[in-house]
C-alpha cells in the first residue's frame, strides 16, 4: 500500500549538523506560527535522542531565536513514574530545556502522573480541549523519537492503544516494558502540521527501514500508523541511522 502523505527527508553526516538543522527549523516554524497565530505549540518526545537537540535549543546559539514566552510544550508520551523520577519524560525536558530557558510553568503541558493513568490520561485530554477548544487539536510540530522495536511515542507493537481512533490521549499497561504508558494516539499525531522524527545512530536502521515500508502491519511496526492527514512528516535522520533507506 503506498502512502500518500507528504513525506520530507533530512539525512546529514554528522550529528551536530543534524541537531542544528531540526532546530532551525524549530525556529523557523516557531516564527511562522507566532505570526499566524501569536503562539507556537510544540510536543517533546523522550527517550534518548531528544535531550542534546533541548540542551542546543536553550544553548547561547539558539535561546534568542525564539520568543519562549509564546511557546507551549506538550509531550507526546510519558512513563508512568513521579515526575521526578530519572525515567520521566518531562524531567528530561525540564532538566535539558524548561529550567536553562525559565519558561513559565502555564506554558508547560505535563502529563501528571500523580493520578491513575486513565485519570492521567483524561485529565491531559481535557488540557488539550482548554488549549485547542473542543475541535480536533492541530499541533504545530511534533517530535518523535524511534524504538529499536518501531514504537513510537508509547504506540508499543502488539497493544490496543494501536487501535483507538476516539480519545486523543490513551494509558495503557505494556507488557514489553512492563510499565504503564501514557500517550497521544496516531489519529491526534496524525493531525499535526509537521511530525519529526529525530533518529540517530546505525543500531536504528533496521527500525528505520520497517517504519517506512509500504508494506503496512501497524501492529508489528505501530510507527507505519504516523501519517499525517493535511501535515508534513519529516525524517531527520543521521547517515548511519539512514543506511537503509532507498
Ligand atoms: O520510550 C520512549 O521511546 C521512544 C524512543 O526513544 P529512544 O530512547 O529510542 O530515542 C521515545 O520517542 C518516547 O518518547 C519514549 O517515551
Amino acid at each position: 500500500m503506498k502512502r500518500n502523505n507528504e513525506q520530507q527527508l533530512h539525512i546529514f553526516e554528522q550529528q551536530d549538523t543534524l541537531l542544528s538543522s531540526l532546530a532551525d527549523f524549530i525556529v523557523a516554524e516557531s516564527k511562522q506560527a507566532i505570526t499566524r497565530e501569536g503562539r507556537f505549540s510544540l510536543v517533546l518526545s523522550g527517550g534518548s535522542s531528544p535531550k542534546r537537540l533541548y540542551e542546543l535549543l536553550a544553548s547561547d546559539a539558539y535561546r534568542d531565536q525564539v520568543e519562549w514566552n509564546k511557546v507551549f510544550f506538550f509531550f507526546g508520551d510519558e512513563r508512568y513514574v513521579p515526575l521526578t523520577d530519572v525515567q520521566s519524560n518531562y524531567l528530561m525536558a525540564k532538566t535539558a530545556l524548561f529550567d536553562p530557558l525559565q519558561i513559565a510553568t502555564d506554558h508547560i503541558y505535563a502529563m501528571d502522573t500523580a493520578q491513575t493513568p486513565e485519570e492521567a490520561a483524561l485529565c491531559y485530554q481535557q488540557d488539550l480541549e482548554a488549549y485547542f477548544g473542543t475541535k480536533t487539536p492541530h499541533f504545530d510540530i511534533i517530535l518523535l523519537g524511534l524504538g529499536d522495536n518501531v514504537h513510537t511515542a508509547s504506540l508499543f507493537p502488539y497493544t490496543q492503544l494501536l487501535h483507538e481512533q476516539k480519545a486523543w490521549v490513551k494509558a495503557e499497561y505494556i507488557n514489553e516494558v512492563k510499565m504503564n504508558r501514557i500517550t497521544l494516539t496516531a489519529p491526534i499525531i496524525n493531525q499535526a502540521n509537521h511530525i519529526a522524527f529525530l533518529i540517530f545512530g546505525a543500531g536504528k536502521a533496521e527500525a528505520i527501514q520497517s517504519a517506512m515500508s509500504d508494506t503496512l502491519d501497524i501492529d508489528k511496526y505501530p510507527a507505519q500508523l504516523i501519517q499525517p492527514d493535511h501535515g508534513v512528516l519529516h525524517w531527520f535522520l543521521d547517515q548511519d541511522a539512514a543506511r537503509l533507506v532507498e
